[in-house]
Order: structure tokens, then sequence, then C-alpha cells
């Protein structure tokens, strides 16, 4: 089984790196491993490109010690090798001191010339405070243009000016990297500001288990593959899950009809819309293999079509928000008490309501799943305020809710009371409309197609991660973002189901691409 991967603050970060140090491993031994890890990671990627020569650049922390190890690492291995420690004469640690000592001892190491075809950023790590001084930023802006003369810049834990918190950076005084290549833990920072740290790899170096807390953990393929089981042999459409998607106000149909593909792309055995009355011919010719309803207006209708059908229901897609929608979610989610997945209109009707929303939930598995905007109103807080506290806000409503919080964004954020659990597939391709009901669509095959002991949070959290692998390998086909629609998205759910990405060797646990713009 792979292991769990905190995804932690700076101050987490700091406490896992004490507690491996008080049950027995030094801290020089962590540096030691830090350093190491990371020059065969470089020289594993870019051994080409070390013939042209390694750039460090070490500050005055434990993030240079680490810096002073790989430099050492390197010339060992061959390349020739600069270094250039920033903001003091001497490191301030003792170990950043007698890792510098050792790499000295091997030889005086020359001032980066700028023309090195490798760069590496050990000038701030987690211990960085608000933005850079002016040595920190003028070793950023080194680090720029080496960069923009075609060096590949690789960052040790932490980009240098990106809070490794928050992921707040400091532009221009933020390092943008190819590489990140960060210890034992994700920092969330990294997955709030992708586009700063390329790359991300997470390199072992020995802290052991994530402790069984309640903290976010990311989520990976494994937990997908973990999760989701074959398809029964003997399978029919009936045993494949049905799955009733209400909402498609007028003029709104669209939402419901991509739920319901991206349902039947991820395993559903049939799907129905249940939509305004004008939206029924329009859906039955525009997805064939769903079936098309209108609102019931009565208790039959309602049984017919929804509860004495289904095995998941799917509510909010284009629903709209008046009286009307109001009191059709609430007669659904009184008349029905199985699985539900709750999107869009149907979460933000409830605003300042979540006491009621609870009520209706509770007792069954329940997914929402909010984009901020959605969260920020349901939960009556400003949307900074939910971006700020995007890893933690989840898990303190779902109690209130009686619902898993999927948290839309980058990265996505899945809890409730028990675990947190965070996403980090997916390209900008994603940022288009109708991307979400995506996603609603593959949750709720989800509800249906998971191991039985699998909490709505895990299935979310599988969900997301499908959705998020299908925008990058749609992205890929097409080459960019830009000309990857939606429709390519849907068409690579296959291929994200397949989950055959190939895994980084020891000592990396974990990988998340760059972010392609
Ligand atoms: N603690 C440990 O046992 C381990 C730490 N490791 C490395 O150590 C790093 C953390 O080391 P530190 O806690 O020494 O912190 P850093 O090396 O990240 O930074 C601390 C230094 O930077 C200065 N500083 C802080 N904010 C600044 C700013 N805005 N502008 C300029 N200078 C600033 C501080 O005065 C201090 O000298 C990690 O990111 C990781 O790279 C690894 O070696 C693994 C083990
Ligand atoms: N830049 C991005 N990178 C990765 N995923 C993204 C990005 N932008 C959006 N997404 C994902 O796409 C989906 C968008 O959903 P949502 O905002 O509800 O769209 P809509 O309401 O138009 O369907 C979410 O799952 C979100 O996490
Ligand atoms: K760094």
């Amino acid at each position: 089984m792979t292991s769990r991967i905190p995804v932690v603050t700076a101050a987490e970060s700091a406490a896992r790196d004490r507690a491996a140090i008080d049950a027995g491993t030094p801290s020089r031994a962590l540096m030691q491993r830090a350093g190491a890890a990371a020059a065969a990671e470089i020289a594993r990627r870019y051994g080409d490109r070390l013939r042209g020569g390694v750039a460090v650049h070490a500050g005055p922390g434990n993030n240079g010690g680490d810096g002073w190890v790989v430099a050492a690492a390197l010339r060992r291995w061959g390349a020739t090798v600069r270094a250039a420690l920033h903001g003091a004469d001497e490191p301030k640690t003792d170990d950043a001191r007698y890792e510098r000592a050792r790499a000295l001892a091997d030889g005086t190491l020359d001032a980066p010339t700028g023309s090195e075809a490798v760069v590496v950023d050990g000038v701030l790590g987690t211990g960085a405070r608000g933005a850079p001084a002016p040595f920190a930023a003028a070793a950023v802006e080194r680090m720029h243009v080496a960069r923009a003369s075609g060096a590949v810049v690789v960052a040790l834990d932490v980009p240098t000016g990106l809070d490794a918190t928050t992921g707040e950076n400091f532009d221009p005084h933020t390092v943008r990297a190819d590489l990140t290549l960060t210890f034992g833990t994700l920092k969330r920072g990294l997955l709030v500001a992708r586009g700063h740290a390329g790359t991300i790899a997470v390199v072992d170096i020995g802290l052991g288990e994530a402790p069984n807390d309640v903290g976010p953990v990311l989520s990976g393929a494994a937990d997908v593959a973990r999760l989701a089981p074959a398809l029964d042999a003997a399978a029919h459409k009936g045993t494949r899950g049905k799955i009733a998607i209400v909402g498609g106000a007028a003029g709104m149909a669209g939402a419901t009809l991509l739920s319901a593909e991206a349902a039947l792309r991820s395993g559903a055995g049939m799907a129905r819309v249940v939509v305004a009355p004008e939206s029924v011919p329009v859906a039955q010719t525009a997805l064939r293999e769903a079936l098309a309803s209108p609102w019931p207006t009565d208790d039959a209708a309602l049984a017919h079509t929804v509860t004495e059908w289904a095995d998941v229901v799917v509510l909010g897609p284009g629903l709209g928000r008046d009286d009307a929608a109001r009191a059709l979610a609430e007669r659904v989610l009184a008349a029905w008490r199985g699985p539900v997945v709750l999107d869009a209109d149907a979460v933000t009707m409830f605003a300042g309501d979540t006491a009621r929303l609870g009520t209706l939930l509770r007792g069954r598995p329940a997914l929402l799943t909010p984009h901020p905007l959605e969260l920020s109103r349901l939960a009556g807080l400003s949307l900074d305020e939910i971006l700020a506290r995007r890893f933690d806000v989840g898990r303190e409503l779902a109690a209130t809710l009686g619902a898993s919080v999927l948290l839309k964004g980058v990265p996505t954020v899945i809890s409730d009371e028990h675990a947190t659990l965070v996403s980090a597939t997916g390209t900008p391709a994603l940022a288009t409309a109708g991307s979400g009901d995506v996603l609603t669509g593959i949750a709720a095959a989800l509800l249906v197609h998971a191991n039985a002991d699998a909490r709505a949070t895990e299935r979310g959290a599988a969900a997301a991660w499908i959705h998020g692998r299908a925008g990058e390998i749609a992205t890929a086909r097409r080459g960019g973002v830009r000309g990857t629609t939606l429709r390519d998205v849907l068409g690579a759910l296959s291929d994200a189901w397949r989950g055959d990405a190939a895994r980084a060797p020891y000592p990396v646990l974990a990988e998340l691409p760059a972010v392609p713009g």
C-alpha cells in the first residue's frame, strides 16, 4: 500500500520534521537525505544538462543547507558546480554550516556565472516569512535571468518567495521553477500556486507514515484503483446503477446532459434527466443514451421517475433558484432518502440555511460539490475567507450539513468530520462552463460504483481525481489548453479510468505534472 502524503502548512511541516528528530533521526540526517535525494532526482531528470554546469543558490537557513548537500553530491557525480551563499557570511543553523563546510572541504566552489544549465534554488524554504528581503529578491532575479536564457530551475522544498502555507507569491520576487522537489510532505502553498512550482515531486526523507489525524492527505491513482473495482462480467444495465439528474430549467438542459454523459462514461448503467417540460424533447435528441422526464407534478410522477427508479439522485445542474426550484428540491430530498449529490443551484438555494439542509441530508451518503462562490453563499462567509481556509472550511461545515463537502478549485478539497482529501489533478481546460456538471456525473456514478465500505468523501475524491486526470489527458492530446473543450474531456474519461500512468521511481512518493498554460 502506498503511504498517505500529508498536505501541510509550513508549521505542520516543521512539526513533522521535529517529530522525526525526537523519534531518533538526527536533523542532519534528514538534511542529508533531502539533499542526496534531490541530487539524485536532478541527475536522473537532467543528466544531459549537467554537462552545462550547475548553479546552487543557498540562503542562510536549512533550505540553504539542503542546497550545500546537493552541491557536494552533484560535484561528486562529476558536474561542474558553482554556488553562492546569500544573506549571511555564514549559514545560521548548525546543520547548514556543517554541510557548507563539508561541501567546501572537497574544494572551493566558485560563484555562479549565470551560464549554468541547471539552477538550484535553496534560498528560502518553509522558514520564509513575508516578502523576500532584498538579498533573496536579488537571488530570485538572477534565477529569472538564467531561466529566461534557457536554464532549468529546480526549487528545493518550495520556490523562494512562495508562502508554503498559503501559496501567496511576491512576484516578481518569487521563483518560477520547472521542478519543485519537496521533502517528506506536500506543502499546501505548492498546490495553490501550481504555476510557480512546475512539476512537483514529493521526495521521501524517511519521516514515516502520516499521523492518523484529520489533516488533509493527497488523493492519487492508487486510491481510485482501490476504491473502484472492475465491473462484474455478468453486469446488466440495472446492476450498473441508475442515476436520476434533477435540474435543467428552460435553457439549461445542457447541464443535466453533461452530468448524464459523464455518469454513463463512469460506469453507470442508466441515466435519466428530470428537467423542465420544455427541455424534454431537446434532452432526448441531444443524448440518446439518456432517459428524459419532465419535473414531476405529483407524488406518483416523483416516484416513477426518481424515488422508485434511481439508485443515486443528483440535484442541481441547471435547476435554477426560484421558489419552484426550491420547492422541487425540498420535495425530492424529503421523498428520496438514498445517496445524493447536490451541485450548483441546489447548493446556493440553501444559502444561510445550512441547518435546514443538514436536516434534509442527514443519515445517508450525501456529497455537496460547490465551487468557492457557492460555498461562500451557503456558509455566509466571504469568498476570501473560503479561499484562505479552503483546506479546513469543508471539514468544519460537514457536521452541520450532514454531508461530505467537495470544494472545487485548484486544488479540490473533499472533507467530512473524519477526513480531508485533496485532489490536485487537472488543467485550466477544466475552467469552462459545464465542467462542474461533468464532475457531478462522475461523482454520482461513484456513489454506486465503489467498494461498499467507501465513504462519500472518498468517492468524491476519486471523482475529482478522475475529472482532473481526464482534463490532463484531453489537454495533452490537443497539445494545449486552448482548443481543448469539455467534449474532449468527456472523451478522455475512458483513459482516465484506465489509470495506467507511469509512476516515478523511489524516492519520489508522488508527482504532479507541471500545469500547461
Ligand atoms: N528542519 C528540518 O529538520 C529539515 C529542514 N529541511 C529544510 O529546511 C527548510 C526550513 O529551514 P529553515 O527553518 O531554516 O528555514 P529557511 O531556510 O526556509 O529560511 C530561514 C532563513 O531565512 C530567513 N528569512 C525568513 N524569511 C525571509 C524573507 N522573507 N526574506 C529573506 N530571508 C528570510 C530567516 O531569517 C532564516 O535565516 C525546509 O524548507 C527544508 O528545505 C530539510 O533539510 C529537511 C529537514
Ligand atoms: N485551472 C484549473 N485547473 C484544474 N481544475 C480546474 C481548473 N479550473 C476549474 N477546474 C475544475 O473544473 C470544475 C469547474 O466547476 P464549476 O466551477 O462548478 O464549473 P461549472 O459551474 O461551469 O460547471 C471544478 O471541478 C474545478 O476544480
Ligand atoms: K527553495
